[in-house]
């Protein structure tokens, strides 16, 4: 018998992913937040269209060098929780990148997603965490990095974020005025469970603040986007850092993307510092779902319902 999928609540937006260079050799906190707030009043002008953004997003780890060595160094109190998130508030923050982005979101009255930034947490533990910003400026989310970038590949790279953060314990979906948005940080693309749960309990995008290196980048950056956008029939985002130029520090590969429902490409950037913009579709997102059914084909007489788990 033909099974048609219901539709998903949501409505149209655009996005603006700003694939930001590391002001200097990125070692100056204050140069780098500066040159982040610039390029998010830069975002909100819309580009060549003079469409403006709905929805703003800034890449992993902004703020500070991408280096293990260096993230507690860096590190900000946040404070903020899943428990305390209704009472947070931003004025009383000690995280200055927090105060900052938080204005930028309230001058500009756009959704900001704040990349990335090193945290310590009132137990001393250090969390690579995305904070996400409400138009009024409202901090109404902290996703910390639940799956750390532990890998080894000889000859190629090997990354052990465990060697000083903590993996975050959390899902984060933000609840905006165009509906659900799931948030992750880089290597939680790799874990199909994240995406698929999020989608599941209906969020219509997952973006993901991002730097993949060298390595890993030209194989698995877009087939991953692509893979979690078809899986979930959902948009799927990653905005990279651009790639530095000089120094021997983490060399990203940049290339932010955003890929739509049925993986088609819907723009991505090369390696250098850029800002590019997709519009949210709904109707592709129906479309999707409609035509290909996967949403209410599921066996779940055969396999588990994960996202019940
Ligand atoms: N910052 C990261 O999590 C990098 C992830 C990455 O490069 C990968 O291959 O996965």
């Amino acid at each position: 018998m033909a099974v048609s999928a219901p539709p998903v609540a949501g409505r149209n937006f655009r996005l603006a992913m700003i694939q930001l260079a590391a002001a200097g050799d990125g070692t100056d906190k204050a140069a780098n937040l500066a040159h982040a707030k610039d390029m998010i009043a830069q975002a909100v002008k819309g580009g060549k269209e003079g469409k403006r953004p709905d929805v703003v997003v800034l890449p992993e780890i902004f703020n500070s060098p991408y280096a293990t060595g260096v993230f507690r160094k860096y590190a900000e109190r946040i404070g903020w929780s899943p428990e305390t998130k209704d009472s947070y508030d931003v004025a009383q923050s000690e995280s200055e990148s927090v105060k900052l982005l938080s204005e930028a979101a309230k001058e500009h009255g756009i959704w900001l997603i704040g990349g990335s930034i090193p945290e310590l947490s009132p137990d001393d533990k250090v969390y690579n965490s995305s904070p996400t910003f409400s138009p009024d400026g409202k901090l109404v989310a902290v996703h910390r990095k639940v799956h750390l970038f532990d890998i080894d590949i000889p000859g190629g790279i090997t990354f052990k974020e465990s060697e000083t953060l903590t993996g975050g314990d959390w899902q984060t979906l933000i609840e905006t005025d165009f509906g659900k948005i799931g948030v992750g940080i880089c290597y939680d693309v790799r874990f199909p469970e994240l995406a698929m749960t999020a989608a599941r309990k209906g969020a219509i995008a997952m973006i993901y603040p991002s730097a993949f290196n060298l390595t890993t980048g030209p194989l698995h950056w877009e087939l991953l986007q692509r893979a979690r956008a078809v899986d979930n029939q959902i948009y799927v985002a990653m905005c990279s850092p651009a790639r530095a130029t000089e120094g021997d520090g983490y060399k990203a590969w940049g290339h932010s993307g955003v890929y739509d429902p049925m993986g088609k490409c819907a723009d991505k950037l090369e390696e250098k510092e850029g800002i590019l913009y997709a519009d949210i579709d709904m109707d592709a997102i129906n479309k999707a779902r409609s035509g290909i059914p996967v949403t209410v084909q599921r066996r779940f007489d055969i396999y588990a319902d994960v996202s019940k788990a």
